[in-house]
């Protein structure tokens, strides 16, 4: 199989890189670039000296024709326009940005600020949160890739809702995350000195993935939830843990909770369900395609604290991308997947 990476400079395509070069049924591998055609890639990433040694290539719709799939992982508002011409022609596609997972455009206006893609590609867009999905993407011929934030909120809280264990209209989310959630290019919010030993919150009520995660929770459960969730700045550099609270249906129980978590991953090697709160944690899942999800009813308020952990990284971006990729071309979800966490 031969694949393409758009943005292979970014942190979702060397992630996408590490991962598919030990991919199996990847035989060519070809990267990218909107600004520095013919430079050797490991001139410019030395870890990956003798590894990558080939030179970047223009962005180029013939050539991109030629490819099985074609990765796209660059900064909102590119491949609302990259994309169209390449849909459903030759390669799959597979874009990790925001800009086809919203299917009402009025919202990726809204909460993007930028012009949407046009509706009829939006509309053959699959949204790749593969546990979820796996049915529609088997047949995409462009998958949009989950956001990190909902891929982690999402695994936790849809089980409970599809099953009526939890009431969403009062749905909070609390999430959190490492500095590499945004992106390699530096800003004032992620220079040094300004993350280091300082924990901040951001977009506050006004993150553009409230709509992403409200409209999953629609087309997975068919309930209609308005949530409330905030964002927080971790001075570290991968990982995402996502705390929710809602209230539980009468009744109940924290193992019926657990149960249907079990149930509804039996067949999902990526979903670890954790019974112990003691080892739920970002280190656990560093490096990795894993999301470990966890919960526990508070019983003195009949709220359940509901607890996700991913890579942004991997489960978030690159790694989910490799998985649906897997499930589109009929391979095992975990091929080329198949890694243990770094943990320390
Ligand atoms: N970081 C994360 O944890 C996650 C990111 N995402 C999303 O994935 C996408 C990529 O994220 P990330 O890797 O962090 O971003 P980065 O900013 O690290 O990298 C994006 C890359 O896109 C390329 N690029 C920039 N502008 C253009 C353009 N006009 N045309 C083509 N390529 C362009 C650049 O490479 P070059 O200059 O070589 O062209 C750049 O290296 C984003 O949309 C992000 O929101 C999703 C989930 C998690
Ligand atoms: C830490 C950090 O800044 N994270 C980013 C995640 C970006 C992302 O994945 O957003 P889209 O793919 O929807 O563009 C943020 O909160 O915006």
């Amino acid at each position: 199989m031969k694949v393409g990476i758009i943005g292979a400079t970014g942190y979702g395509g060397l992630e996408l890189i590490r991962f598919l070069h030990n991919h199996p049924e990847v035989k060519q591998m070809d990267l990218f670039t909107s600004s520095d055609e013919g430079v050797i890639f490991s001139s410019k990433f030395g870890h990956l000296l003798n590894i990558q040694d080939v030179p970047l290539q223009k962005i180029d719709y013939e050539t991109l024709m030629n490819y099985d799939v074609v990765f796209t992982s660059t900064p909102s508002g590119v491949t609302s326009k990259l994309l169209p011409p390449l849909v459903g022609k030759g390669p799959k596609i597979i874009d990790l940005s925001g800009d086809y997972r919203l299917k009402n455009l009025q919202d990726y206006e809204k909460w993007y600020k930028k012009e949407p893609a046009p509706q009829e590609i939006v509309d053959k867009s699959v949204y790749g949160l593969t546990e979820w999905n796996e049915e529609n993407i088997k047949e995409a011929p462009l998958i949009a890739n989950p956001g990190c934030y909902p891929t982690a909120v999402l695994l936790s809280v849809l089980p409970l809702i599809k099953e009526g264990l939890i009431d969403p209209s009062f749905l909070v989310v609390d999430a959190k995350s490492g500095v590499s959630g945004a992106g390699n290019k530096p800003t004032k919010m992620t220079h040094f000195s300004e993350t280091n030993e300082n924990f901040s919150i951001y977009k506050i009520n006004e993150h553009q993935h409230i709509p992403e995660i409200e409209q999953a929770i629609e087309i997975f459960t068919n309930v209609k939830a308005t949530i409330t969730f905030n964002t927080h700045l971790v001075p570290m550099t991968r990982g995402i843990l996502a705390t929710s609270y809602a209230p539980v249906a009468d009744g109940v129980t924290t193992k019926d909770l657990i149960e249907c978590y079990l149930e509804t991953y039996k067949r999902h090697p990526f979903v670890r369900v954790i019974t112990d709160a003691n080892t739920i944690g970002t280190s656990r899942v560093k490096g990795s395609n894993y999301c470990d999800v966890f919960a526990k009813i508070d019983e003195r308020t009949n709220r359940a604290t509901i607890v996700s952990v991913i890579d942004n990284l991997v489960k978030g971006a690159a790694g989910q991308a490799i998985q649906n990729m897997n499930v589109q071309l009929g391979y095992p979800q975990t091929v080329g997947l198949d890694v243990v966490p770094l943990f320390i």
